[in-house]
């Protein structure tokens, strides 16, 4: 369900032709990055552009420097015959060879520390983005995560945070080159306007051909994002150190290596046809453009030889029309380039527009503290945006009271993950709704709402990270507090395991980073479960937190837990009967839907679900 606030986002999805008014609609995009590529740097943005004017008048005056130098020379040459030359003249001449020398000087100094500017720009712009591309994704749903499309975006707009900055030097250049082609054409135009009407003809065929190559380009890139994506994770399942165990165990690797070859094979070959046809078309219409100014060249020969223009203006003519016609190309295929990469900056727009869901009211209720009555589903239903055929919760009502411990039940798939997530407000329910203390969830501010539940999830994350750290994320504010660290250490056992650690606390965990230590599928629960020991919250949530662990330590870990959740609620989601008894009460969950809640006792006596499968676990054990 991840949509866009703007109605564009969704219609170029799936689309692989990209008309010509959408690129150049695209266009409409460039105020809004200049804008991100100002705030980046005020100073060096305004840099850039003002060495970029300067830089653009310099060709044309070093033409007419030059024009200026050889009428001298023929000057003095006709004069004299070159035996003795006019001082004045003879000094002008110099002051003109060190003006020209001047401007090379100059040319190249602009030249340099303009694309040292467009380095450091780019530089700061990528990290920019990126951080700017984190902090969007951090506001989105976890439903948005789920759907494939918006990993295509996200993947569309994660290549738009380096490689950005080639537009910004484009337009840049771009301004820069139509400065200088309007003082080279304004000299053209003083001896022949026709010249210029040559020159647009003859670059006009290569532009057009660019410009459709450039198209299908995009268009074949985009079409292939979820490939790309997939090309990615192969690479990441093949050479990763979560997966080498697998890997090698299962002998994936030939599956894996002849899945990235045939994939990436298949891409290469597309893009080969398109790059040979590019290659074979550009070299004909550039050919055209050639003989369009051998043309115009002959003619200015032509007028030199009979006297019509001195020979001055014959290499300022051929020079300024080398130069507009070169520069004109290059304008122009900026351009289509332009167009190309405005569309591209379109992803990570999109990107940038897709909206959260779930959010804050704007005036949100205080959140109760302590909780008085709990949370009540009222005939809650749940259905997965990416599985909309089947309710993964339907019709459940219940109410977790203030304090009570409640622990949930339900083969795998019944729909207990769900239910947390719900309560946790990572999903809003799709029908019913759920109250706490009288009121609808989506009341209440967000962030606190978070903030006063704790939950371990069974696929917790392994960050690779310090072992501090990895209890720290419990709340993440306080990660400095290095005595509420080892106090939610000591509670969810884990510092036993860090005491063995070299760097105890500061130990990096995980193999991918140097030093790192890796632990223990047990070991690495009892560091998860300290993080929810770091908050402190209202309702803590378990989900299968001891599935990993021995069973003393289970039994150890559930003893400190109902001590430390003492007048708090808890939700417990365990397959272990001899954790799940010691709840307050037991709601049996079945593909979704409330089967059975009462105590322990009060479940055996009703002698159903629960007591079939309380006894099939007891039998298990004698
Ligand atoms: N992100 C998701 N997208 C689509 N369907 C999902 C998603 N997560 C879970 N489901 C489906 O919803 C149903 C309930 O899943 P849930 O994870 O809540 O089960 P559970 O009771 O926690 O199972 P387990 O004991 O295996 O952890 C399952 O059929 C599952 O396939």
């Amino acid at each position: 369900m991840a949509k866009t606030v703007t109605s564009h986002a969704n219609s170029s999805d799936n689309k692989e032709q990209i008309s010509w008014r959408e690129r150049f609609a695209a266009l409409g995009n460039l105020p809004a990055f200049f804008r991100l590529v100002w705030e980046t740097s005020p100073g060096l943005f305004l840099g850039n552009a003002a060495l970029r004017l300067i830089r653009a008048a310099i060709p044309a005056a070093t033409l007419y420097v030059g024009k200026l130098i050889i009428d001298q020379v023929v000057l003095l040459t006709k004069q004299s015959g070159g035996t003795n030359p006019d001082s004045d003249i003879v000094n002008y001449l110099w002051w003109l060879v060190a003006a020209e020398f001047g401007l090379a000087i100059l040319s190249t100094t602009i030249g340099r520390a303009v694309s040292l500017m467009d380095s450091l720009l780019g530089d700061l712009f990528a990290n920019k983005t990126s951080v700017r591309l984190m902090e969007h994704a951090a506001s989105l749903d976890l439903e948005q995560f789920e759907d494939p499309t918006f990993y295509d975006k996200l993947e569309r707009a994660r290549r738009q945070t380096t490689g950005r900055t080639v537009l910004l030097s484009g337009v840049f250049g771009q301004v820069q080159e139509l400065i200088s082609v309007g003082f080279l054409a304004a000299g053209l135009a003083v001896y022949n306007p026709w010249l210029l009407l040559l020159i647009l003809v003859a670059v006009t065929p290569s532009f057009i051909g660019d410009n459709y190559f450039n198209q299908r380009s995009y268009s074949l890139s985009r079409s292939w994002t979820p490939e790309r994506r997939e090309l990615d994770y192969l690479r990441y399942v093949g050479a990763s150190d979560e997966t080498a165990k697998e890997v090698k165990i299962f002998g994936l690797s030939d599956f894996l290596i002849d899945r990235f070859r045939s994939l990436s094979w298949d891409y290469f070959q597309k893009n080969r046809a398109l790059a040979i046809s590019r290659a074979s078309w550009g070299t004909l219409l550039t050919g055209l453009g050639t003989a369009g100014y051998y043309g115009a060249y002959v003619w200015i020969v032509m007028r030199a030889i009979h006297g019509q223009i001195s020979l001055g203006d014959l290499t300022f003519l051929a020079g300024s029309f080398r130069q507009v016609r070169s520069s004109l190309e290059g304008i122009l295929l900026q351009l289509s380039s332009l167009t190309q990469e405005a569309v591209y900056l379109q992803d990570l727009f999109d990107y940038f527009s897709i909206q959260p869901l779930i959010h804050s009211p704007r005036t949100a209720r205080p959140f109760p503290s302590p909780i008085r009555e709990g949370f009540v589903f009222e005939n809650v239903g749940f259905k997965y945006a990416n599985n909309t055929e089947r309710w993964a919760l339907r019709n459940l009502s219940f109410t977790l009271q203030a304090g009570e411990k409640l622990a949930l039940v339900g083969e795998n798939g019944a729909g207990k993950t769900t239910l947390v997530k719900l309560l946790a407000r990572l999903y809003d329910p799709t029908e019913g709704r759920i109250l706490l203390d009288g009121y609808d969830l989506k009341e209440y501010d967000l962030m606190e709402l978070r903030r006063n539940i704790g939950v371990i999830f069974q696929d917790y994350t392994r960050f690779k990270m310090s072992a501090g750290v990895n209890i720290a994320v419990g709340d993440i504010d306080e990660r400095t507090n290095q005595p509420r660290i080892e106090t939610s250490a000591q509670r969810s056992l884990a510092d036993s395991v860090i005491a063995k650690l070299a760097d105890g606390y500061n130990q990096q965990l995980g193999r991918s980073f140097n030093k790192g230590v890796e632990l223990s599928g047990g070991e690495w629960q009892k560091v998860a479960l300290g993080r929810a020991y770091m908050r402190d919250a209202q309702l803590i949530i378990l989900d299968e937190p001891t599935a990993a662990l021995d069973a003393r330590a289970e039994y150890e870990v559930f003893q400190r837990f109902a001590k430390l959740t003492e007048g708090r609620s808890s939700v417990i989601i365990s397959h272990r009967f001899s954790t799940v008894r010691m709840a307050d009460r037991i709601l049996v969950l079945e593909n979704g839907t409330l089967l059975e809640i009462g105590s322990h006792y009060e479940l055996l006596e009703k002698d159903g679900r629960y007591a079939e499968l309380f006894g099939l676990q007891a039998r298990g054990y004698q």
